[in-house]
């Protein structure tokens, strides 16, 4: 893509220690931010806000890339040596136009390879919020331009540099450009003087960097390269994280096979040469054709692809991954640790109780409007309420706001009378809100919301009625915390509500500050319904070996009921529920044995999540984890499968995560973790077609040249190669899910693509494609059709290409599953491999009954009984197998 050329007059000032109007002036621009318009004339003029990434690789060098491979030089060579020296310029021809062919196809494979990969990143750029003409819209980050006003809030990843003009308790890590960990709290004060390190520029925010806490907005001094990440990194790396493990483990192994097979093309050259006396060019050309063969150098491309296909698989299915050996480790997965709100829930709230003045009452009836725990609900709430009445929030405050509308209490009359001067956001830590209000009388009211344990430690008093208000002792205590218990028993998500009154706002405003010596007002409790999928969605992963792990912040009471109807938790087993305080007060040892005992966590903080992936790695598992907030990240980097979520998390959550759920949704993890399970097999098959018909090809060779029979031609080698390898192979890694994948145990954290039965079928089958091809052979000769011991030898020879060339094809059928029975598992259920054996079948066809077109493979027409002889073969590779897995079936049952 060629880049609008980015406008050179850089804006090289310094923002920080100009005021915001300065910087609105330069930048021509209102707090309103700019017109529409005016972002698109800006747009055109400043290009696109993204990283230069580095030279892409034209199709024309990977061409030429192709040929960088030594022993296709040498092959090339060898074939013009051939035609000069020995006039075989049809051989020459051939080999040209065979190599030519595999390049081209190489140059496909690997650009459908980076194709997908592109697709990969484009899906995850973050969205910003921007004002324009007024309204807050959202954004791909990569549409911004200088002078937009972005607004922060915590977990956003911060979108383009930024003059911060507003600011409420903001906090941002900036640990990318700085190497500072901590979050740095961020301002909109001027600063003095012009030689201010980065880190030290509290009035800016800076792109790519994570806002952690609380809120802001900021206009966009700089984007794209002429930001200060864009100075520091130059370019972005196209090439991060484009092989998997298990591909790196392959190349290894390539590396292996490259050297044996060259050994054995050597020895076969000596031999031939030495005790056979055969032509040196000739053996030359056979040896190098058969390495050229026989090394599967366009395996790890195909396995690209094939993963490839899997993420448009998944994300037809809601799943998106972003890192491709996600693709690979989902299939592998031992444990899926899932948070319960909105990811095994709804995320609908619905307040089904109310608790005030020292009683429940149902959310049907009516409701004093002048009780103080209806107020403080609404108040310490962050909800929006949107001209056409629509709500915009977190689902939990908006079933507040709602819930008081229904009953007639407006909260923007009352917020008109008593706004709101200072909060302290909430957070999964502490899992309380405050927000303070300036009374008309000079006074401030702090009004708190948030987990009534939590609640309960910093109140002091109690409301028990209209201005009746009592000390808060033990049994009054024991009252509400048994109200909360049984509220949660039913499911219920419960948040207590308190206030008080100062006399002057709280200075510095904070936790310590404001949550203390609190007036308890009431309890309010909401049910938020299972999603109707979850519970067969955790059948389904326990059906596989799969352990469900659900994680919430809610009371573990709330947590066990949930976990039960959700089958979770089960009355037999005796899994049980661990609390974040439980686990603070486990050692790592500790919690590492005994951590299978657990498949519910309540209460607990993000910086759980980290020791719950640890310890069950530590057992040898792997681990899948969901989150959505910004304090989810860690756990979501060292989890084995990250999974962010594309609806509610927050960009921070999903930049670290491996996978993002479109819909939120716990059964689509589930699905993808199947899906990666049929791509990790469908990889097993393709790796298992192409290395048994190579080992075939090498055995057949081999020994050919070693007894001093008849030898294949190289064309016809690199022939079958050609036509035999890539298409079924890629047609294999399509092939729809098997029978039971969902029944089989994970396979394990120390797998790869040749455990579970792969690197012995390989071998067997590799040997008995060679064994059937050379018996075809002998059978040729010792059962002639013709005379003339010339005749008889072509066409054992052509017999011998034949079968070598259609016994791959036929063994295709075998590989579509390792165990299972080819009638269990069908034969014609993948189309693209139908096509694939069809065209592949036809294309070794031409080259022996085509007259003319077999003078240039060196083969011969045959016979109706020499072509049953071929075809036996084939049917025998099939039987063969079938008998072996049978017993091998049988054997694995005892
Ligand atoms: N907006 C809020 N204001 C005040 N308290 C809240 C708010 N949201 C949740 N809480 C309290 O904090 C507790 C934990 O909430 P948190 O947000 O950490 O859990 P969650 O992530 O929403 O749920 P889960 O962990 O099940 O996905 C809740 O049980 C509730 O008591
Ligand atoms: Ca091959």
């Amino acid at each position: 893509m060629a880049e609008p050329e980015a406008k050179k007059q850089q804006l090289q000032e310094q923002f920080y220690n100009q005021s915001i109007d300065t910087v609105r002036e330069e930048l021509d621009t209102s707090l309103d931010g700019l017109t529409p318009q005016d972002a698109d004339k800006r747009f055109a003029e400043y290009g696109a806000n993204a990283l230069a990434e580095g030279k892409r690789k034209s199709n024309l060098m990977r061409f030429i890339d192709q040929f960088k491979d030594f022993m296709i030089i040498v092959l090339l060579v060898a074939a013009l040596v051939s035609g000069f020296v020995g006039h075989e310029w049809a051989d020459a021809a051939i080999i040209l136009a065979v190599v030519l062919i595999n390049a081209i196809m190489g140059v496909i494979q690997e650009s459908k390879a980076e194709e997908a990969i592109d697709a990969l990143r484009e899906m995850s750029t973050p969205d910003a919020h921007v004002r324009r003409g007024g309204q807050v819209l959202t954004i791909k980050s990569e549409q911004l331009v200088p002078g937009d006003v972005v607004l922060l809030e915590a977990g956003d990843i911060v979108p383009a540099d930024l003059r911060l003009t507003d600011s409420a308790s903001l906090k941002i890590e900036e640990s990318a450009l700085t190497g500072e960990s901590v979050p740095v709290d961020k301002d909109v004060a001027t600063l003095e003087g012009d030689d201010i390190g980065i880190g030290d520029r509290t009035n800016m925010a800076f792109m790519n960097a994570n806002v952690t806490y609380g809120r802001g907005e900021g206009i966009v001094v700089g984007t794209g390269m002429n930001t200060e990440v864009g100075r520091i990194a130059g370019m972005i790396n196209s090439a991060e994280e484009t092989t998997t493990p298990l591909q790196t483990n392959l190349n290894q192994l390539g590396k292996i096979l490259t050297v044996l097979i060259l050994v054995i093309a050597a020895v076969m050259f000596l031999v031939g040469y030495f005790l056979h006396g055969e032509a040196p060019l000739d053996m030359l050309l056979i040896s190098i054709s058969l390495a050229v063969a026989a090394i599967p150098e366009g395996l790890p491309a195909i396995v690209t692809i094939i993963l490839a296909l899997g993420t448009q698989k998944m994300a037809k299915r809601n799943a998106l991954v972003r890192k491709l050996p996600a693709v690979e480790t989902l299939g592998s997965t031992d444990i899926i640790a899932s948070d319960k709100t909105g990811t095994l829930t709804q995320n609908k709230m619905t307040v089904e109780q109310m608790y005030y003045w020292g009683k429940l009452h149902p959310a049907s009836e009516d409701i004093p409007l002048d009780d103080d725990a209806l107020l403080m609900m609404n108040l310490a709430n962050d909800t929006k309420i949107q001209g056409d009445g629509k709500m915009l929030g977190d689902p939990t405050e908006t079933a507040l706001v709602q819930f008081g509308l229904d009953k007639g209490f407006d909260v923007r009359e009352q917020l008109k009378q008593w706004p709101r001067v200072g909060e302290v956001p909430f957070d999964s830590d502490r899992k309380l809100m405050s927000t303070v209000h300036q009374l008309p009388d000079g006074r401030f009211l702090v009004a708190v919301k948030g987990a009534p344990d939590q609640l309960l430690e910093r109140a002091t008093q109690v409301e028990l009625g209209k201005d009746d208000i009592q000390p808060l002792d033990d049994t009054r205590k024991q009252a509400i915390l048994d109200q909360n218990m049984d509220l949660a028993k039913q499911a219920m998500r419960v948040l207590g509500m308190a206030y008080k009154f100062v006399d002057a706002l709280p200075d510095p405003l904070d936790s310590d500050t404001v949550e203390n010596d609190l007036i308890f007002a009431g309890l309010v409790g909401m049910i938020d319904p299972e999603r109707p999928e979850a519970a067969q969605a955790v059948a389904k992963a326990k059906s596989a070996g799969i352990r469900p792990i659900m994680i919430t912040g809610d009371h573990q009471v709330t947590a066990e009921a949930i976990a039960g109807r959700l089958g979770i938790i089960t009355p037999g087993d005796d899994a049980a529920v661990l609390t974040g305080a439980q686990l603070d007060d486990m050692s790592d040892q500790d919690f590492e044995k005994n951590v299978s005992k657990y498949s519910v966590y309540a209460r607990v903080s993000p910086e759980h999540k980290v020791r719950i992936v640890k310890a069950w790695q530590k057992r040898g598992k792997v681990v899948a984890m969901t989150g959505d907030g910004v304090n989810d990240a860690p756990a979501l980097k060292s989890a084995d499968i990250g999974i962010g979520m594309g609806i509610t998390g927050t960009e921070v959550s999903k930049g670290a995560s491996d996978m993002v759920l479109a819909d939120d949704n716990f059964a689509t993890i589930v699905v993808a973790v199947e899906e990666g399970r049929k791509v990790f097999a469908n990889i097993q098959k393709a790796i298992q077609y192409l290395l048994s018909a190579n080992l075939g090809e090498v055995l057949t060779l081999f020994i050919m040249t070693m007894m001093g029979w008849d030898v294949l031609k190289p064309v016809q080698l690199l022939w079958i190669n050609l036509v035999t390898d890539t298409f079924p192979a890629i047609a294999l890694g399509v092939e729809p899910t098997e029978p039971g994948i969902m029944k089989r145990k994970p396979r394990g954290r120390n797998s790869n693509f040749f455990s579970g039965g792969v690197a012995s079928s390989v071998i067997y089958q590799g040997i008995l494609e060679g064994a059937l091809t050379l018996g075809v052979y002998l059978f040729g000769i010792l059962h002639p059709v013709h005379t003339s011991q010339g005749d008889i030898h072509a066409d054992a020879l052509t017999m011998a290409y034949a079968t070598l060339a259609l016994i791959q094809l036929f063994h295709a059928f075998n590989v579509k599953s390792i165990h299972q029975s080819l009638f269990t598992v069908g034969f014609f259920r993948n189309k693209a491999f139908n096509w694939a054996i069809l065209v592949s079948t036809l294309l070794v066809g031409v080259t022996i009954v085509v007259p003319g077109f077999n003078g240039l493979f060196h083969v011969r027409e045959l016979d109706l009984y020499q072509w049953l002889t071929v075809l036996s073969a084939g049917v025998l590779m099939l039987v063969i197998v079938e008998i072996i897995k049978f017993v091998q079936r049988r054997m694995g049952k005892e």
